[in-house]
């Protein structure tokens, strides 16, 4: 009798997975529908299966179903009172749906929780700042956010988050003084602008009358050049870019400084005059290797690209070139969900030669501005090779 008994737990424990395992499938394939019935099946006969539950949750999470998705961690959370995961996505919940003492009072209990990531704890933060709680009194509440190691994902956060507000509030400005080497920059960011006045006239006519390319020589001021090329120069997580012609290091590898968040915040300022819904999509920064990179055309998924030239004119060898040439060309779209081998293809020579090119030859602190998809390249340059005589310049590219 009780092998019996026993068995039969068994074999429903197995029908329980196989069927989870076929929701979690039809999820996956965004056959929302389908597998919601899965899901709502499975909890009918087990109302309390905690992965069930988060699943479920997650695909509402996903398709951006709140109450869906509150539904289902609330039901999480009656039935396992004491677990810390359902209440994480409570509190994320909250925060996303601008709940923010809810957010706090939820952050607040999960004090001793050590599941909490970087996302949490800026969101905690944030929180705080709504309600008037000073960051460092979160953080003395909360002693892991003390000991927060992924330094480049919380600046990739806060740079998401200035760029998303526009303005440092006073909790990513507390965020971006945590780290010495953007503290000098905080300081910049509360003197004013980083664009020379030049650079702003010549970007607000540009947005009343774009034309195919445009040079604005000068365009940050002296100050916040300094303070970009240093961020660059002192910046250790440069990547191999996919051509493998040069290095590369965007948000995401941690380069990125108030200064540099102001400037791209100021420039879309100038852009959006004539067009409201554009935003800042991406920031990188290039680091050219030896003198001998064949050109390689190419576009960038964006409305507008903001090119700058961040390295000083005494180490371009050759004042003639070096710059970028942009065609009158733009990538076909495939091209930008294309491979590397297929997008050299539907590059190929012939669509360059075919179309006339701007050629703007390499200047310290020259921006070059034009339509984003339309194919470039960098000419052929002459640069010292010091660390500091290396062919440098930054994108900012907005869509
Ligand atoms: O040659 C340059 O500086 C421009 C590089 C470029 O096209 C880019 O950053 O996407
Ligand atoms: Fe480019």
């Amino acid at each position: 009798m009780q092998q019996d008994t026993q068995t039969s737990a068994n074999s429903e424990q197995l029908e329980l997975l196989a069927a989870r395992e076929l929701a979690d499938k039809l999820a996956a394939q965004g056959q929302y529908d389908q597998a919601e019935r899965a899901y709502i099946t499975i909890l009918m006969h087990t109302p309390s299966d905690a992965t069930t539950l988060r699943n479920l949750g997650a695909m509402k999470w996903e398709t951006a179903d709140w109450t869906g998705a509150r539904n289902c961690f609330e039901r999480w959370l009656y039935h396992h009172p004491s677990a810390t995961e359902p209440a994480l996505w409570l509190a994320r919940l909250a925060f996303n749906q601008r709940q923010f003492s809810r957010s706090f009072r939820i952050y607040q209990s999960l004090a001793e929780c050590s599941a909490l990531d970087v996302a949490d704890g800026v969101a905690f933060v944030l929180c705080g700042e709504r309600i008037g709680v000073e960051p460092d009194c979160v953080v003395n509440n909360f002693p892991q956010l003390t000991d927060w190691r992924h330094l480049s994902c919380i600046r990739e956060r806060i740079s998401l988050l200035y760029l998303r507000s526009g303005h440092i509030t006073p909790a990513l400005s507390w965020l971006l003084r945590r780290e010495d080497s953007l503290l000098d920059d905080a300081d910049v960011v509360e003197e004013g602008s980083s664009l020379s006045t030049r650079a702003r006239e010549a970007l607000t006519s540009y947005s009343l009358m774009p034309k195919s390319v445009l040079v604005i020589d000068d365009f940050l001021t002296p100050q916040a050049l300094q303070s970009v090329r240093n961020s660059a120069l002192s910046h250790a997580n440069w990547r191999r870019s996919s051509s493998g012609h040069e290095a590369v290091a965007d948000l995401s590898d941690g380069l990125v400084s108030a200064t540099l968040l102001r400037a791209a915040h100021e420039v879309r300022t100038m852009l959006a005059i004539a067009r409201p819904e554009l935003a800042v999509s991406a920031i990188w920064h290039y680091r050219y290797f030896g003198n001998d990179v064949p050109p390689v055309p190419h576009a960038d998924d964006g409305d507008i690209s903001v090119n700058l030239w961040l390295t000083p004119q005494e180490y371009c060898l050759d004042n003639t070139g070096g710059g970028l040439t942009v065609f009158d060309a733009v990538a076909p779209q495939s091209y930008f969900s294309a491979d590397s081998k297929q997008q050299a293809r539907l590059l190929a020579q012939d669509i360059v030669g075919a179309s006339n090119g701007t050629a703007v030859p390499y200047r310290f602190n020259r921006a070059v501005v034009f339509h984003g998809r339309s194919i470039h390249q960098t000419q052929p340059y002459r640069f010292g090779h010091s660390p500091e005589a290396r062919r440098m310049n930054l994108t900012f590219l907005y869509d």
